[in-house]
């Protein structure tokens, strides 16, 4: 008797973050996800344009805990208004479920909240390998001038969650003043 599932590779290219083969591919635009920047002013601005914010290379598999759901996401370097390029962010549907993070490029920030109102931030450069442990929503942001890329792994079943991070985003935002990275309270966050 064989097993159900068989073994196999896929192949990171070095040069692009892009996985080959592609699987099933994320492209996240401003206009995906106009409403999780707070200058509003700069969004509307911008989005004619539609910067192309990221992208994520998953390899398909099934979404059981049997399996472990890998990708690889490419962050653009780019500012809306002063706040950096970021992922959407989201928990876990299953709330307990980890996550793995390594960075392979570029530089940024994993940020990171709980629903009490918890809030990490960890700096993310090539060889950085983050653990997003259970319960934690993450949101990157892409801190540097270059695209920042990272792999990660995660239990199958997990699925994503973006509820209150969608209309109202995380505790603090990551911006640019003065030419210096800083996080501020995001007058739009209320614990739920
Ligand atoms: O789902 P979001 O928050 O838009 O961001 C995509 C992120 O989620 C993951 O696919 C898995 O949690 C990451 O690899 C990727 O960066
Ligand atoms: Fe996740």
């Amino acid at each position: 008797m064989s097993a159900k599932f068989q073994p196999f590779t896929t192949e990171y290219e070095f040069d692009t973050g892009k996985l080959n083969p592609e699987g099933r591919v994320i492209v996240r635009k401003l206009s995906h996800m106009k409403e999780m920047y707070l200058d509003q002013k700069a969004v509307e601005e911008r989005v004619e344009e539609d910067p192309l914010i990221y992208e994520v290379y998953n390899v398909e598999l099934p979404e059981t805990m049997a399996h472990i759901q890998h990708c690889t996401t490419i962050l653009y370097p780019g500012k809306i208004g002063n706040e950096y390029f970021m992922t959407k962010g989201h928990y876990h549907e299953i709330l307990d479920r980890a996550e793995i993070y390594f960075c392979l490029k570029g530089k940024g920030q994993l940020i990171m909240q709980t629903k009490e109102g918890d809030f990490k931030k960890l700096e993310m450069v090539p060889g950085t390998i983050a653990y997003v442990a259970p319960e934690w929503a993450h949101r990157t942001v892409n801190t540097g001038d270059e695209p920042f890329i990272f792999f990660a792994a995660y239990p199958g079943d997990a699925g994503h969650d973006y509820g209150g991070i969608e209309t109202e985003g995380f505790v603090k935002l990551s911006v640019e003043e003065n030419g210096e990275q800083k996080l501020i309270d995001n007058p739009r966050y209320q614990k739920v």
